[in-house]
């Protein structure tokens, strides 16, 4: 269900439902629809439309949501625009009945009205990314008419106030365009705020008024992000759920992670959002599933005929997944510290990089037929042994006479914490496809540089003719396919290729897809795909509570080893390549790392 009709605004992928139908983000083929929906309260369905037909639209038409007894619907895939409900209806019952449907209250985007309700607005991630996300939609002229933004939080801010730490905070890739002060004057006026406790159904009440006013008695849809820390999760969702949802349109909820600590945590969590909320109304957030070139990934997997055939144990002889990041936990060590690198990066952004690169193709790019691949690939994978991780944390160095902090030095930060700032890990896949192919991962902080990325590393070629001519090691110089997920987003293919002349010698060099280059238009951040989803209610990147189990299940035994173990982390310097350790673990599956090779960093 998409959108407010926009050409740089696309529509989602698994619903049409835009007038913007020359968006990248629709199939060819699919036809151009309003994105009109049909809204009711569930009393009118029983008083206007006959039973028979009320159950046909159920099975036909996509409810979206069944709340206080409201039921909205939108058309699904294929089917006629809304203009003609009539027709439809007719193909399916009785003229007699349809006669009946004329009392149906279509709601179209000029009566209804989002409102974004950012709780926690006075935090890091408020200000660094979703405030930003929103000005960016904002500009582009992605949101729908009506929508209005509300922070919330304990401190004491008016809606000036708020406005001007929005504006001073908003830093997006928007900040060169044109008439970009202009489109930030009238963004901020749709920017307001409330003080209010997050434990207090009272406070939330009054949000409520005030989001009722501006709502000005059209259907109102209500989207929530918790930008707060995860033990307040619960208590603002039952405030919200009790005193300030949606009475007659949505109600959704945006829940940052960490999604628990371990598998019992996280059930726990889920056990207790959905004594308020309905699984389709929580948005599990990993926004590196918003990320462009994560985005691409079956892009580039299933519309290629040249990378299908290959991608399996047959020609693939482990695939890769990095993240590296160039600065340490600098301001976060206290929340950090309870976490560790595996469960803030490995166990979500990478585990989802490896669902999605290693998953069957999905009946359809509907939210549910892939996020069900995902959850097979997940639950189809060997138990994670404590020799296949390595971990790190990192120490104090001096460079170019600047002093780099320990980890231990943060002051927030236990002393003597063994929490891992660094690991490595080996997985494997139990199925046919991948069946001991080495899935590698390595995450860490301070390390030399920032960037993350997934190599895949091909076999060599068997009996090679060149063999003999090649300057260096064939069954090394194998092909390689990197997806560069940022910074500096692309795609390139190692191949073994000529060097020009008259004689017969061989190199290695990059087919290469180089996104500056290659396209004009700047990269959105993550945090714009994610919320203009979240607002048209496309869950296909979103975290589904059986794909957190299965996430949890795989690492939460490895992690309660190493606490239960107290297991040392090797301690690198700040600002290096991370500990050795992963090398020798990456050479136990005969595997090299692709970013540290050779021939990476020719220069150096
Ligand atoms: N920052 C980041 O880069 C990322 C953050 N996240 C997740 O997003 C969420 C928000 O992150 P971030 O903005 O960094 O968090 P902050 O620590 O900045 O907290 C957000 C707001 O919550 C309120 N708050 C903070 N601590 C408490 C507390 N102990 N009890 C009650 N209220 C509190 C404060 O608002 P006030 O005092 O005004 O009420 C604060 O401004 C977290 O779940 C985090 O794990 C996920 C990925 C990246
Ligand atoms: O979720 C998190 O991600 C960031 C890295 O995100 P990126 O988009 O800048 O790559 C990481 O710094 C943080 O520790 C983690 O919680």
């Amino acid at each position: 269900m998409a959108a407010f009709s926009n050409l740089n605004c696309p529509t989602s992928l698994s619903s049409p439902s835009s007038s913007s139908c020359s968006s990248s983000r629709l199939t060819p083929s699919s036809p151009c629809f309003s994105s009109r929906r049909l809204s009711f309260s569930s009393s009118a369905l029983k008083k206007f439309i006959p039973k028979k037909i009320s159950l046909q639209l159920t099975r036909y038409w996509n409810v979206v949501n069944t709340q206080d007894g409201a039921v909205t619907a939108s058309p699904p895939e294929n089917v006629a625009p809304l203009k003609n409900l009539k027709d439809q209806l007719l193909s399916i019952t009785s003229s007699e009945e349809v006669r009946e449907t004329t009392s149906v209250d279509i709601v179209n985007e000029h009566d209804s009205t989002v409102s974004i309700v950012v709780v926690g607005a006075s935090g890091d991630l408020a200000k660094k990314k979703i405030f930003p996300a929103l000005f960016a939609l904002y500009y582009e002229d992605c949101l729908p008419k009506h929508f209005t933004v509300f922070g919330y939080a304990r401190s004491k801010m008016t809606d000036a106030e708020l406005r001007d730490m929005v504006s001073r905070t908003l830093t997006c890739r928007i900040d060169k365009r044109e008439n970009c002060s202009e489109k930030m004057e009238q963004f901020l006026k749709r920017c307001f705020y409330h003080s209010g406790q997050y434990d207090s159904e009272k406070n939330f009440a009054e949000l409520d008024m005030k989001l009722r006013d501006h709502e000005g008695g059209r259907v109102s849809n209500r989207l929530f992000y918790l930008s707060i820390p995860p033990n307040i999760f619960i208590e603002v969702v039952r405030c919200t759920s009790n005193s300030a949802s949606s009475a007659n349109g949505w109600t959704r909820v945006i829940v940052e992670k960490p999604f628990g600590r371990d598998s019992e945590s996280s059930a726990a969590l889920t056990r207790d959002l959905k004594q308020y909320l309905m699984e389709d109304q929580i948005f599990r957030i990993d926004h590196y599933l918003g990320k462009e070139l994560v985005e691409n990934l079956s892009v580039l997997r299933f519309s290629n005929i040249i990378f299908g055939p290959l991608w399996s144990r047959q020609y693939i002889r482990n695939v890769q997944f990095i993240f590296s990041e160039d600065f340490g936990t600098e301001g976060r060590g206290g929340y950090f510290d309870n976490y560790g690198i595996i469960r803030d990066i490995m166990q979500n952004h990478l585990l989802q990089l490896l669902a999605l690169f290693a998953m069957e193709t999905p009946v359809s790019l509907d939210a549910e037929d892939v996020r069900n691949e995902k959850v097979k690939v997940l639950r189809s994978m060997k138990p994670l042994q404590l020799e296949n991780v390595v971990v790190g944390q990192y120490k104090s160095q001096i460079k170019g006479g600047v002093t780099y902090p320990a980890y231990t030095d943060d002051k927030t930060v236990p002393e003597g914490s063994l929490t891992p700032t660094f690991a490595a890990a080996a997985l494997f896949i139990n199925n046919a496809r991948w069946d001991g192919v080495p899935f590698l991962m390595k995450a860490g902080k301070a390390l030399h540089s920032k960037m993350a990325e997934i190599r895949v590393q091909f076999r060599p070629v068997p009996g090679n003719l060149f063999n003999s001519i090649f300057g260096t090691d064939l069954d090394r110089a194998t092909n390689e396919l990197v997806i560069r997920v940022q910074p500096d987003e692309g795609i390139y293919l190692k191949i073994n290729n000529k060097v020009p002349g008259l004689a017969m010698r061989l190199d290695q060099s990059n087919l290469n897809l180089h996104y500056a280059a290659r396209y004009a238009k700047e990269i959105p951040d993550a945090y714009e795909r994610l919320l203009l989803d979240a607002i048209e209610g496309e869950r296909r990147l979103f975290i589904r509570s059986d794909e957190l189990d299965a996430a949890w299940a795989l690492f939460t035994p490895v992690l309660k080893e190493l606490e239960e173990k107290k297991v040392m982390p090797e301690l690198y310097p700040y600002g290096s390549r991370g500990p050795v350790g992963a090398h020798y673990l990456a050479a136990r599956h005969n595997v090299q790392w692709g970013d540290i090779s050779a021939s990476e960093h020719p220069q150096e």
